[in-house]
């Protein structure tokens, strides 16, 4: 590349996330964006693109030779043969990155692959291609190669707005385990236990306000994407299965002290892993913000090292959450079934806590690190719940007494072994199996709760937007 002139820009894969990109870099002023997909969809990529000045080429070996900074946005699995077919064909002294979401296997193909005068340094945008780009994680690993390729790969995305964070290899798939990996475990486990249910949860007046809304839309969202997203960070990380096995560990353990009625035991439990996750004595609710909460003093992300800064709680409200509702709110009535105030054991999130604190894991610094739009509000809902003592008590004692939630509690655990199995199997084809099972089974919905989704995610993330300019500590 010469000087002052702008790095042509190479992608690889021209699925959804590639696409984003090409359109966004396109439309942030970078000059010349070389695309491709399979060589069979040259023709169709040709014609689409034709007066975008994104400009198709055949295969990957062409986008390789005349780009100076080469993104291979492909399907995990497939990265490592990609990279293999294409990876020799790079351009002398071109920058290479992968928008994979887990790295360890990216890394081993790059260094295999690449040739030794290319360097390597990648990227990974923390949300789906239907996120605004803006205030949101993007990660960048310098791996090999100059210094100033760092610089390079700044300037090219300046106009995504995101917010760089810079990790290694190492650090990036251990982040993701705890804020990708195992938040998925939780809605996929959650969808396939309706699903074997055979109750759609929209359709069950329990479950249309607070925090079910989260649980519900997010699930749906889940669900509507591509399954290889999810598989190939969950089965390919090699951090994810510990998560994943403890997140269903949880999940089981918890369940056994609620059927074998040990109320001491599960009380005891959820209260230490308040105190340990969030850092409220028990029976103690923190004021907004106040000193008492421990994320508000972090330091730096567990088992990362790396510096975060300050993070500011969620608080998430009923009223925000109600906004969203799949369904209309029934009036409080005498049968207890339809009434929004039966209370629930809410064991998905007590799971999560106490998975959580069995790990050490600390969310609000991987939040201030790496956090996707779902792992916010998943973090939001899990605060929401834990920090008013009389919302949790009253959930604790759903688990320990409530029949009408005990069979929905059943299928969740069912479902969160089973997933948690599937992993550990590390079965691509067993994967796509039950998700596509559950899946179809939610498509009917997948229209209206993506849209419901996105604008749930746009609502946190406003109103985390709101709380930083109306001054109050910001993460960066
Ligand atoms: N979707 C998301 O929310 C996010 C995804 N990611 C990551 O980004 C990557 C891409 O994901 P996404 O865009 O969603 O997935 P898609 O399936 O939409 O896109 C992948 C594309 O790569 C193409 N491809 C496969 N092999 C080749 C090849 N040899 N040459 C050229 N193109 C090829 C695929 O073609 P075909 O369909 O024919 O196989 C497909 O069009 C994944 O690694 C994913 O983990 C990261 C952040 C968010
Ligand atoms: O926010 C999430 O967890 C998502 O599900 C979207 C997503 C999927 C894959 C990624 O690598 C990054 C973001």
């Amino acid at each position: 590349m010469s000087e002052g002139t702008q790095p042509i820009v190479g992608i690889i894969g021209m699925g959804d996330m590639g696409r984003m990109y090409a359109k966004r870099l396109k439309a942030g002023g970078v000059e010349s964006i070389y695309v491709c997909d399979k060589p069979e969809s040259y023709a169709s990529l040709k014609q689409e693109f034709e007066g975008t000045g994104i400009i198709p080429l055949a295969n990957g070996h062409q986008v390789s030779r005349i780009s100076d900074f080469i993104i291979y946005s492909v399907e995990a699995a497939a990265l490592p043969h990609v990279v293999k077919e294409y990876g020799p064909s790079t351009k002398i002294g071109a920058v290479v990155a992968g928008q994979t979401s887990v790295k360890a296997p990216e890394k081993d193909a790059f260094e295999k692959y690449l040739p030794p005068d290319v360097g390597i340094t990648s990227v990974h945008s923390l949300h789906g291609p239907s996120v605004t780009t803006e205030g949101q994680p993007l990660i960048i690993i310098h791996h090999r190669g100059s210094q100033s390729n760092v610089k390079m790969v700044e300037d090219i995305f300046r106009s995504f707005k995101s917010r760089y964070v810079y990790l290694s290899y190492e650090e990036h798939d251990s982040v993701t385990a705890n804020t990708q990996a195992v938040t998925h475990a939780a809605f996929l486990s959650m969808g396939t236990a309706w699903r074997n249910s055979a109750s759609y949860p929209w359709e069950t007046a329990r479950y249309v306000s607070g925090v079910e809304v989260v649980k519900v839309n997010i699930t749906l969202r889940i669900y509507a994407a591509k399954w290889h997203v999810y598989a190939g960070l969950a089965l390919l990380n090699p951090d994810a299965q510990i998560q994943i096995q403890q997140y269903a560990k949880s999940a089981t353990e918890l369940f056994k002290l609620m059927v074998e009625n040990k109320k001491q035991e599960l009380e005891d439990r959820v209260w230490e892993a308040r105190e340990k996750v969030f850092g409220w004595k028990r029976d103690q609710e923190p004021e907004p913000s106040s000193s008492s909460d421990p994320h508000t003093h972090s330091k730096s992300a567990a088992g990362t090292g790396i510096e975060t800064g300050i993070r500011d709680p969620i608080l998430l409200s009923e009223d925000i959450l109600d906004q969203f509702s799949l369904g209309s709110k029934p009036q409080e009535s005498t049968n207890s079934t339809t009434t929004t105030s039966t209370p629930n054991s809410h064991l998905s999130l007590l799971a999560m806590v106490d998975c959580w604190s069995k790990l050490g894991i600390r969310p609000y610094e991987h939040l201030a690190v790496a956090g996707t739009p779902v792992f916010m509000l998943w973090i939001g809902v899990a605060e929401y719940l834990f920090r008013q003592p009389a919302l949790l008590s009253s959930a604790i004692q759903a688990a320990l007494s409530d029949r009408i939630h005990r069979p929905d509690d059943i299928e969740f655990v069912v479902a969160a072994r089973g997933w948690s199995e599937c992993v550990s199997f590390g079965n691509f084809d067993l994967y796509k199996r039950r998700f596509e099972e559950t899946s179809n089974f939610f498509s009917p919905r997948f229209e209206e709760a993506t849209k419901l989704g996105g604008r749930m995610i746009k609502a946190i993330q406003d109103l985390q937007a709101g709380k930083r300019t109306a001054g109050q500590p910001n993460i960066q």
